[in-house]
């Protein structure tokens, strides 16, 4: 009969330091994997164990398939044939045995290092005479990277009579198991020449400070990992998507998008919905992504990722890269999502159509460790986003958040777009070159009128001053209709006197104008809904979160327009796709009941804003009201 195949298995980190240091007699007395009460163990998946038991050993590898050592597996303590040494890896031939250092280096006086060296700390050296500076760089140990701390090591070495030595001595995750441990070790290199521990005091010197602070990346440029996960058609798609655009307005940061569906017709093409195959498609996404955060990028994923156990490999492969994890639970039930069906899949999947689909008939495992939990339902995705992004800045990532904007944003943005007509116009060459860029893309001349809703509370004071100006200011053209309502609106009254005043020294009336309230179809018939405030735009995304491509605040659209050379309904579709804030500052204020003088203010604010985005909406190029 022949001998069972002995398996082959890469170990974690800490074991591979934990290895090297069995392999050169670093840990003596210790000689073995799992000898009793020793933290120095070694793991293998219960396959491996069954296989390695079977053929009495197992061969450990390097994560690049290298033969390491062979170890014995048994009863006992699973004694270690070294098989080669590692080769490779950085600053590699500072790596030696205790038996070489032995041989070259007896008689310095031996001092473990695990962070970068101080001022003091090189006087403290230097006053040691001839030294060795064991640099303990195993998993977990040094307060740098293993190669920043060999770097700042050796950099300081150089101002020193001092040589370097890279011990790779791990952490084992308990400080008095580590601190006896790494005694040992120490002892085992030093032999019977003498040890000094380092006083913790002192300044970084400017060259190695350089190497600290280039180890240690600000966290806005970390590496970061933006996962998404939650069930079928919960909003992972629509909020990575919409917060994409955000990075990528904001221009600091370039963006890798791994999504679930796109994710399945590439990298992970032919994979089905099994719990395995689903495993593969999430580590394949996190491997992708850690790769990303390694060099410092952005990756954001959105998979539905059910399993708890998958995320958390995902998030140490991040974290083992560098990068930092942040997961996003996109928490809309599952009768919301089965509500949207957006896809029809829920309802094939009811049928018995398709098997084995999240939430129906596979688990969903809801995680107990997101940095944030968003319930979409009945919420525009700016709102539901806004969540994310004010997570993603308190943890000081990224923020994307419009907070430290400048209030005066609305006045500089109206001051330089087109103006009306005046005298003055004649020559300017910024207005000239706004008019030929509009004006070279008209709305489709086939496509019906664009419908334009302005709405208010009442519908008495802002929404018709908006309606009646934007009339006069587009000069009837066919391709655009105004019209306004109010939340709370009466049917059939006159527009407010003040108001009405504040219109009629503009050379305008509003004789002809009776209030309605808002209902579903005037919602429903609108191409663009331009509210006076916010709590305009949330009353009507309260009950018709769907539209929220269509709504925004007065101020928010015009803000927005800026961005784009588009007219019509180019420029509303392409708004709704990426569109910004809608922040109190631009809200439109009632000035009902308070005067003529806060009419008058309402009124020059308004107009204000419709010079901006009139002539957008129109693709003409000024106003003449
Ligand atoms: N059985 C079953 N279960 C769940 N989802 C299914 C299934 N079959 C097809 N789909 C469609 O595939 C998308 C989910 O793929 P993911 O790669 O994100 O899933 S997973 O993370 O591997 O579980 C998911 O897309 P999203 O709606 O974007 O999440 C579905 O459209
Ligand atoms: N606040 C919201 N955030 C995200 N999506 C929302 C929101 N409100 C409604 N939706 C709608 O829900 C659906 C979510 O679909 P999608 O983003 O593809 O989900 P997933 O990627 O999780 O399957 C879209 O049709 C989207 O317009």
């Amino acid at each position: 009969m022949p001998s069972p195949v002995v398996p082959q298995h890469c170990p974690s980190q800490r074991e591979l330091d934990d290895l090297e240091l069995l392999s050169v007699g670093a840990l003596s007395p210790i000689r073995a994997f799992n000898e009793p009460d020793s933290p120095v163990t070694l793991t293998l998946p219960p396959e491996v164990l069954e296989q390695a038991a079977r053929a009495g050993a197992v061969e450990l590898v390097d994560p690049e398939g290298l033969p390491l050592a062979r170890v014995a597996v048994g009863d006992g303590p699973w004694t270690v044939e070294p098989l080669t040494h590692a080769q490779y890896g950085p600053f590699r031939s500072f790596y030696l045995s205790p038996a070489d250092v032995r041989a070259q280096y007896a008689g310095r006086a031996f001092v473990p290092v695990t962070d970068a060296l101080t001022d003091v700390q090189l006087r403290e050296v230097r006053d040691l005479g001839p030294a060795v500076l064991l640099a303990l760089v195993g998993r977990g140990t040094p307060s740098l990277s293993p190669v920043a701390l060999l770097r700042a090591t050796l950099t300081a070495a150089d101002h020193l009579d001092a040589e370097v030595v890279a011990v790779p001595l791990a952490s084992h995750g308990d400080a008095d198991v580590d601190h006896a441990l790494g005694v040992q070790v120490v002892a085992n290199y030093a032999g019977i020449d003498r040890v000094h521990g380092l006083q913790d005091a002192g300044e970084l010197p400017l060259e190695i400070a350089e190497i600290v602070a280039a180890d240690r990346p600000a966290p806005e440029e970390q590496g970061l990992v933006l996962f998404f996960t939650g069930l079928s058609g919960s909003g992972k798609s629509t909020l990575a998507r919409a917060l994409m655009d955000r990075v990528l307005e904001q221009g600091e940061r370039t963006v890798t998008s791994l999504d679930g569906d796109v994710v399945r017709r590439n990298l992970s093409a032919g994979l089905t919905f099994s719990k395995q195959d689903r495993e593969t498609n999430i580590l394949r996404i996190g491997w992708v992504a850690a790769e990303i955060s390694r060099h410092g990028g952005l990756a954001v994923c959105s998979p539905i990722a059910p399993f708890d156990a998958t995320r958390q490999q995902v998030r140490a492969m991040v974290e083992e890269a560098g990068g930092a994890f942040f997961l996003v639970h996109v928490a809309t039930p599952l009768e919301e999502c089965e509500r949207r069906d957006r896809k029809g899949l829920y309802a094939k999947a009811r049928a018995g159509e398709i098997p084995e689909f999240t939430g129906i008939s596979s688990p969903y495992e809801e995680p107990d460790d997101a940095d944030v939990r968003v319930d979409t339902t009945g919420r525009s995705i700016e709102d539901a986003l806004d969540d994310v992004l004010d997570a993603l800045a308190s943890a000081g990532f990224l923020d994307l958040t419009d907070e430290d904007a400048d209030p005066d944003e609305v006045s500089r943005l109206v001051a330089s777009a087109p103006r009306t007509s005046t005298s003055e116009d004649e020559g300017d060459p910024t207005v000239v070159e706004v008019r030929a860029e509009r004006a070279s893309k008209p709305p489709a001349e086939e496509r019906p009128a664009l419908q334009v809703l302005f709405v208010c509370t009442a519908n008495i004071c802002r929404s018709p001053y908006m309606e009646i100006t934007a009339r006069t200011a587009s000069a009837d053209q066919p391709g655009v209709q105004f019209r306004s309502a109010g939340t709370h609106g009466f049917r059939d009254h006159p527009m407010d006197g003040v108001m009405a005043e504040a219109l009629g020294r503009r050379g305008l009336e509003s004789d002809e104008f009776t209030s309605r309230p808002l209902s579903a179809a005037l919602i429903e018939q609108a191409d663009l809904i331009l509210t006076a405030e916010m709590s305009h735009r949330s009353f009507i995304l309260d009950d018709h979160p769907g539209e929220f491509r269509k709504v925004f605040t007065l101020g928010q659209f015009a803000e927005a327009v800026a961005n784009f050379d588009l007219a019509g309904h180019e420029l509303v579709l392409a708004v709704g796709d990426r569109r910004g804030t809608a922040e109190p500052r631009f809200d439109v204020h009632d000035p009902y009941g308070r005067g003529p003088e806060a009419a008058e203010a309402c009124a020059t604010q308004i107009d204000d804003l419709l010079r901006v985005v009139v002539p957008a909406l129109t693709g003409s190029d000024r106003i003449t009201a």
